[in-house]
């Protein structure tokens, strides 16, 4: 559980079943590994309601799988939601791709898509989203918010390699979530390290 004065971080995609539940996982995993997990207030959300109540994509668990890396599960000791920025998908029923990929793989998640909140923009410190779209929805949403305090980025604005922007592999292949991944370790990496 995180402490009450915990850094908070909400990871923003289109979906929220690709690349933003990665970023959490990844960053999860390295905040875990660093003993820190406990100052850290860790979410996902999407910029919009394609895919709201959808659990992780299939091939993003299998990539997670791959890394040993574990993805947004049924734990005890963690209160878990996650959500959209839009409400394009509102009461979307899980992709049913993701759930036939996660009953083969025995895999239980409670992760589903939603849309990102007001209130999301007035309690996180960070929004770090994956590509220009994003930013700009996400910039958007934020001016209708009273009192919103969430510095909004690009999360490959930390990538010590430059690749400033994490495409979206909705339409790609296992090697484009794989990139996905590795963009997604750099960042979160120098992202972690910035705020340490
Ligand atoms: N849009 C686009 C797009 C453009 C280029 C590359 C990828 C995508 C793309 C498409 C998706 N769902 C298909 C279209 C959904 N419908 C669009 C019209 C409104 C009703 C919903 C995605 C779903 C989850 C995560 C990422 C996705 N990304």
């Amino acid at each position: 559980m995180a402490a009450t004065n915990a850094k908070s971080v909400l990871f923003v995609c289109l979906g929220n079943i690709c690349r933003s539940p990665i970023a959490e996982a990844v960053f999860q995993k390295m905040v875990a590994d660093a003993k820190v997990a406990d100052q850290w207030r860790i979410d996902s959300a999407a910029t919009s309601t394609y895919e709201i109540g959808s659990p992780p994509d299939h091939r993003g668990q299998a990539c997670m799988k791959r890394h040993d890396v574990p993805m947004r599960h049924i734990a005890r000791q963690w209160v878990i939601d996650s959500g959209a920025t839009s409400d394009w998908n509102t009461g979307s029923s899980p992709d049913s791709r993701g759930l036939a990929c996660l009953k083969k793989h025995g895999i239980e998640t409670s992760h589903r898509a939603r849309q990102v909140t007001k209130d999301d923009f007035q309690t996180f410190e960070y929004i770090l989203c994956m590509d220009e779209n994003n930013l700009s929805d996400l910039e958007k949403k934020a001016k209708s918010v009273q009192s919103a305090k969430a510095k909004i980025e690009l999360l490959g604005s930390y990538d010590p390699q430059k690749q400033l922007i994490i495409k979206d592999p909705y339409y790609g292949s296992d090697k484009d979530f794989e990139t996905v991944y590795e963009q997604c370790v750099r960042c979160c990496k120098a992202f972690l390290e910035a705020n340490s």
